[in-house]
């Protein structure tokens, strides 16, 4: 039955927002964040909000906010004109058939669909979702300034403000040695119910990981995400290492999910619904990961407040976040982009619970970053 409800205009917009501080990735050092805002507007006169945000343009992966933009201006909005919005699925099916890969792109144009429908409805997204166990979920805070006396004074910081008590530790730019004291004088400096991660970003090979994982491990480091590339060299470190591995950017998707978890490449997946392919993609991960006994973290791509509360509606349903998530990426703007600002309280993100994603873009915000306002600075136009 056709529900008469169609799709009628899917615009996109880049956003260009700067970062509180240097974020340093060992791929690349962020000052700004792009957002490719995705707004859908439906024939019953109901909108949704889709976001796809990526890191440092195309230093950690194939699609830059441009590529999404274009890939969906060119070519997925002109397939879902004119189809039935309350379908999402059958819309993604469509889109999938016809569009290889993009899956940050597909996110983007799914995650309005289904704000549009949820709202439609009158629910909060996570109830379409599957319902959710839980209505705040623990957030980590990565330390990345490039700095530790910074970082440690960044943390005591969240700490005091009960804002985070987790931290993610951005590493493998220098040599092993240095990132294991730098890890090491963070642990140290931090109360026992702080806990200390890493994330390599892939920067290592698989002898010298060997080597960090067992040093950080006697550091106090609890948990190391994607030291290496490649799931067999992750399985591999996985099974000789006294603490648990996470894998981030091998998960592309749910095969690729199963290819992990077949080896058992990390102790843990984290799940990040961009990388996935959307919020439907990111659900099959988590079932993979849950079938294998792997556990589930809420990962992010430093999405602004739509990406990052799509991800929470997600993760507010997930039998078990043993490890929390690390949905923070709005709080490293300067600039609030929702009428109404998010829920960040007690080392914890409230997830919304008005209908679809349950937030406002600000018009005045949007219009202040977007990337084609009149007088825009022409260095805008360079990938930061
Ligand atoms: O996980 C990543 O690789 C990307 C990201 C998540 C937190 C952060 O600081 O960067
Ligand atoms: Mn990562």
């Amino acid at each position: 039955m056709n529900s008469g409800i169609r799709i009628i205009e899917i615009d996109t917009i880049l956003l260009d927002v700067p970062t509180i501080r240097p974020h340093a990735l060992s791929m690349v050092t962020m000052s700004g964040q792009t957002m490719m805002v995705v707004r859908l507007r439906c024939s019953d006169e109901v909108s949704g909000l889709g976001e796809g945000t990526t890191i440092g343009g195309l230093a950690y992966g194939a699609e830059s906010p441009e590529s999404m933009k274009l890939a969906i201006d060119q070519y997925i909005a002109p397939l879902l004109i004119g189809a039935d919005a309350t379908r999402v699925a059958l819309a993604m099916d469509k889109v999938n058939a016809a569009v290889k890969g993009n899956h940050f792109a597909k996110c983007a144009v799914e995650t309005a669909l289904l704000d549009a429908q949820a709202r439609r409805l009158g629910l909060p997204l996570s109830e379409l979702l599957g319902g959710r166990r839980r209505d705040s979920l623990p957030v980590a805070w990565t330390l990345a300034s490039g700095d530790t006396a910074k970082d440690i004074e960044e943390a005591q910081r969240m700490l005091e403000a009960r804002r985070h008590r987790d931290f993610k530790l951005k590493i493998g730019k220098r040599p092993v040695d240095q990132d294991v004291a730098h890890v090491a004088a963070i642990r140290k400096a931090l109360p026992d119910f702080a806990s200390v991660r890493v994330d390599v970003n892939m920067a290592w090979r698989e002898r010298e990981a060997a080597h960090g994982i067992a040093a950080l491990a006697d550091a106090g480091c609890v948990l190391v995400e994607q030291p290496v590339a490649g799931v067999e060299p992750l399985a591999r470190l996985q099974a000789k290492s006294r603490i648990a591995l996470m894998a981030d950017e091998i998960l592309t998707g749910p095969e690729s999910a199963l290819a992990a978890a077949s080896k058992h490449a990390g102790d843990v997946f984290s799940v990040k619904i961009e990388q996935a392919g959307g919020l439907f993609a990111a659900s099959k991960v988590i079932a993979v990961a849950e079938a294998a006994g792997i556990a589930v973290y809420g990962g992010t791509m430093l999405e602004g407040p739509i990406g990052t509360i799509a991800a929470a509606h997600l993760f507010a349903g997930v039998r078990s976040l043993d490890w929390g998530t690390e949905l923070f990426g709005p709080l490293l703007l300067t600039e609030e982009l929702l009428t109404e600002p998010l829920g960040y309280a007690d080392f914890e993100l409230r997830v919304p619970t008005g209908p679809g994603l349950g937030i406002e873009l600000d018009d005045a915000a949007v219009n202040r970053f977007r990337r084609d306002r009149a007088g825009a600075p022409a260095s805008l136009r360079v990938v930061r």
